[in-house]
């Protein structure tokens, strides 16, 4: 039910990679090696695709794209999608999701202790909404479409874990349920493109930016394509940041000293005028406090890939079609890599401490197939941090910090109370 803690055992009693054999997925190799983890996302990438969990079960629902597809199809959207998430093109979404965040915290209520994974989902999936679909979409359709979003991530999570369950979902009429809401979600998606293709106007948004993006024989991406690659962005880049923002925030409430120190940095940033994309520049301590944050509470929490051809890796041979896990929860606590790797240190993500722990931090994974779309995230993140503080004390009831490791390592049951700053009441 919780794989963290039998991770945990095992690396500590046999070390940083060892093998299981599952009934249902045959051998799994488990790893918190850095080195073993570059090899499998970097070095050798070519050989290694990822496994059924991330193409097969997870297209069923979300779509064959970016963070589902292998292979030739990968790359050529990859080369056709990347440039909408260069900085430059980002830059210009800054403007776009400081006015979602202004009015999602806007709602936050001064008013006791409030569960604050629910804001922050919120938050972060009407950031992602308002960059793809910039004004283009209804209220009421994305509130549709957040909620058939996390009924079919819920369902997907579902069926990874008791996969000897399948067949009563689909006696049960579960498996049919979820693919009308997929068929639903795809319907919404689609009338936004059509109205979007036939608009004049430009919105500057990312959805402008995939309908532009030309293949090197100059065709663009069909609508089922835009479909099943603005569905994955709203999969990979919601979840990920609300678990992100929750976890940041419990962080900063907990440890005094941070909080004090990002209020300080945000009230004297404040006070420069600067525009939203020189302020998350400047704003180093508190992007510190989020990497920091990333590292304890990485939302990738593992991630994994097959190997299409036998392998060789530091002393191990790997046969052809063995799954490789790397626990990116583990890599970032490694005592090998990390010193007090279980405490909240922001300062180790500090200009002159960083170079010496990059090689060991991989929230964002790594090698050709690293998240498309991490400046986005920092940005937004390093925006809605500032944001809360700005206007809210934060403070907490509880130390403990509960996880509940899914597709995403989501916070459980974060409680937090806003108190609305002097001059904000
Ligand atoms: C804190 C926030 C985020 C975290 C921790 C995160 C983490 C990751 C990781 C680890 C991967 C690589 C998975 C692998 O190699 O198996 C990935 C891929 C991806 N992410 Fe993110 N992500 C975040 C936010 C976002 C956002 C905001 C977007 C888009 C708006 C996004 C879109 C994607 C896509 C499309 C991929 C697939 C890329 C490919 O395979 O070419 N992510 N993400």
């Amino acid at each position: 039910k919780n794989p963290i803690p039998f991770h945990n055992k095992w690396f500590n009693d046999v070390g940083d990679t060892f093998a299981i054999k599952s009934p249902f997925y045959g051998y799994i190799v488990l790893t918190r090696d850095a080195s073993v983890t570059k090899h499998m996302l970097q070095k050798n990438h070519k050989v290694y695709y990822k496994s059924k969990i991330q193409t097969t079960y997870l297209s069923k629902y979300v779509g064959y794209g970016l963070l589902t597809s292998s292979g030739d199809y990968w790359l050529k959207q990859r080369r056709l999608i990347q440039p909408a998430f260069h900085k430059e093109k980002i830059n210009n979404l800054v403007s776009i999701i400081e006015v979602a965040i202004g009015s999602n915290v806007k709602n936050i209520k001064d008013d006791g202790l409030v569960d604050l994974y629910s804001i922050m989902n919120e938050l972060a999936f009407d950031v992602v909404a308002k960059s793809l679909f910039n004004f283009s979409a209804e209220k009421d359709t994305l509130i549709r479409l957040q909620f058939i979003i996390e009924k079919l991530q819920l369902f997907i999570v579902k069926e990874l874990r008791l996969p000897y369950k399948k067949l009563w979902y689909k006696l049960n009429g579960d498996i049919n349920y979820h693919m009308k809401l997929v068929k639903e979600s795809q319907d919404i998606i689609n009338n936004v493109i059509e109205k979007r293709r036939q608009s004049k106007k430009e919105h500057d948004d990312l959805l402008d930016m995939l309908l532009k993006a030309e293949y090197e024989d100059g065709s663009t991406m069909t609508n089922k394509q835009l479909i099943d690659e603005i569905l994955i962005l709203f999969v990979a880049g919601h979840e990920t940041t609300a678990n992100s923002l929750t976890f940041t925030l419990k962080l900063l409430a907990e440890h005094e000293n941070v909080l004090n120190k990002v209020e300080a940095e945000v009230k004297e940033i404040a006070s420069n005028k600067l525009s939203a994309l020189e302020e998350i520049k400047s704003l180093t301590y508190t992007m510190s406090c989020i990497e920091e944050s990333l590292r304890l509470y990485p939302p990738a929490w593992i991630t994994d890939r097959v190997n299409i051809e036998d392998d060789k890796v530091d002393d191990y041979f790997l046969k052809k079609g063995t799954i490789l896990g790397a626990s990116i929860y583990e890599l970032h606590r490694n005592e090998k890599y990390w010193k007090h790797a279980e405490a909240f240190k922001p300062e180790r993500f500090s200009k002159e401490n960083k170079k010496d722990i990059m090689p060991y931090y991989m929230p964002f994974g790594a090698g050709p197939r690293l998240c498309i779309g991490n400046n986005f995230a920092m940005y937004e993140m390093v925006l809605a941090v500032s944001a809360i503080v700005k206007k809210f004390n934060i403070s907490s009831d509880s130390k403990k910090i509960k996880i509940n490791p899914l597709i995403t390592l989501k916070p459980v049951d974060v409680k937090l109370k806003f108190t609305l700053k002097g001059h904000d009441k």
